[in-house]
């Protein structure tokens, strides 16, 4: 068995009684799952397992995950590049699956990079509402906006700012919240042996400070009524059960049973310890994936006389520029493309921010969050280059094949398709009409990867450098 302290075997033993040897074997031989998630913002789980080659088993408690069972090399397929799927550790996909998100809903993933279950939550929204995704830190900020610029989310405000600061513009604003915690990883020593060393130097008192912290700011964040929905990868009760004791107790939250797609206990769910029983244990001896904890909880409803806070905190934007006004400042190149786009955007949701075009999400018109510490806000378009437009690989990525007309649809197995991942000119003579001329959306099997520009049936890849292979 992989070294683990002496003080959190102890702990184990304590928490999991006859259960202890059984989970102890577990990490016999045993290095953890493969997972994949379809990505049901652009295909259905079943449309895929049709599509891939992969050996594919699902993992029961989710509705489009998979156990990858062969050998394939899933992060350099060119479905992964076309955001068909996120590899996901299966028991990760829990909290995600068990926050009910519906269409036009505010949601929020508190903690999210680098992207796990906010991807999850966006291809849920189906392009309605907004998803506000949040990290402390920048560097991991940058890769949440990556993953969710690839699961073609536009609907969408990538921030990296601490918790309280969001409480200045986001008070009471969201229907649903999500906060997957940073803990002290016990759960995942399995996976990522190295996690032991932080566990020795930081601990479980440690992440239940931040954890207090943070789910206290969550829990104002959240409008009377909305769901928050709470995991980590560990299984000390202090970080746990601890966290939503305080939240029922202190900030006035209910527990809520978990909306599993078959009963919990046949899944290999354990309950949550003493008055946490409907949130859910997983351990590695009793399913299929690594250590965490879930609990869905809903913030009561207001006492008639209670304010409302429900964005109190945004300063109204005052826009330098109507919408006919920014349509007039576009070059007559976003005219031709835009002839070719064949989606039915709101034109009034169009912003200019020095030279490059964003869709913004409805939710967030007229508010003015230029203060805040934030990565993306929308969809970025492309930009405006004196009289030049070039569209985003963000919006390569949000389109369906059939939103653009000039397209070049490769099969996956075409050798060129790696090629275009790479940067490389392509010759299409075979795809494309050779009178064709202009910006082509490249795609594998139907699912758009990126930009080129074609001409006498050469296309000039227009890929995005930072994203090559
Ligand atoms: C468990 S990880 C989140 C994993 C992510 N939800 C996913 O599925 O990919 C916890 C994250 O919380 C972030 N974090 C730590 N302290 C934070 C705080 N006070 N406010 C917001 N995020 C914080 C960390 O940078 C880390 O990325």
């Amino acid at each position: 068995m992989l070294q683990l302290p002496e003080s959190f075997l102890e702990e184990m033993r304590e928490l999991l009684g006859g259960e202890y040897d059984a989970w102890e074997k577990s990490y016999e031989g045993n290095e953890g799952f493969r997972g994949l998630r379809v990505n049901t913002g652009k295909l259905r789980p079943e449309e895929f397992q049709a599509l891939s080659a992969f050996s594919l088993r699902p993992v029961p408690w989710t509705r489009n995950g998979f156990y990858l069972e062969g050998q394939e090399q899933a992060s350099k397929h060119p479905y992964y590049a076309a955001g068909l799927y996120y590899l996901q550790e299966p028991s990760a996909m829990t909290p995600a699956a068990c926050l009910p998100i519906e269409e036009g809903d505010r949601v929020l993933d508190l903690c999210a990079a680098p992207g796990g279950k906010a991807t999850e939550l966006a291809a849920r929204l189906h392009g309605t509402g907004v998803l506000v995704a949040n990290d402390i830190s920048n560097s991991r900020a940058k890769a949440l906006l990556k993953n969710l610029e690839l699961f073609g989310a536009g609907n969408i405000l990538v921030t990296s700012e601490t918790p309280e600061r969001l409480l200045d513009y986001f008070e009471g604003w969201f229907d649903k919240i999500l906060v997957d915690a940073p803990c002290s990883g016990e759960g995942m020593f399995r996976k990522e042996p190295s996690m032991v060393k932080d566990w020795l130097e930081k601990g479980p008192d440690y992440y239940a400070g931040i954890q207090r912290t943070v789910v206290t700011a969550a829990a104002k964040l959240l409008r009377p009524g909305g769901l928050l929905l709470y995991s980590t990868c560990t299984f000390s009760r202090h970080e746990n059960e601890e966290t939503i004791e305080r939240l029922m107790q202190e900030e006035g939250f209910t527990l809520l049973p978990l909306p599993l797609p078959k009963d919990r206990a046949d899944l290999g769910f354990a309950p949550g310890l003493d008055t946490c029983a409907e949130a859910a244990r997983l351990f590695p001896h009793r399913l299929n994936g690594e250590g965490h904890f879930v609990a869905l909880l809903q913030k009561n409803e207001c006492l008639p006389d209670c304010p409302d806070a429900s964005g109190a905190g945004f300063p109204k934007r005052k826009e330098k520029a109507d919408a006919r006004g920014i349509l007039k400042k576009l070059p007559e190149e976003w005219l031709d493309f835009a002839k070719d786009l064949h989606v039915a955007w709101d034109s009034r949701l169009f912003r200019l921010y020095d030279s490059r075009l964003y869709l913004l999400p409805e939710a967030l018109a007229g508010k003015n969050i230029r203060s805040l510490r934030f990565l993306r806000t929308g969809l970025y378009l492309g930009e405006v280059k004196q009289k030049r437009f070039e569209p985003s690989q963000a919006l390569a990525m949000a389109l369906r094949k059939e939103d653009f007309a000039l397209t070049a649809d490769l099969k996956a197995d075409d050798e060129r398709v790696v090629r275009y991942l790479k940067g490389e000119t392509l010759e299409l003579e075979d795809l494309v009409s050779p009178k064709a001329k202009g910006w082509c959306l490249v795609c594998v099997d139907g699912y758009p990867l990126g930009w080129g520009k074609l001409s006498n049936g050469t296309l000039k890849n227009k890929y995005y450098p930072g994203w090559r292979w």
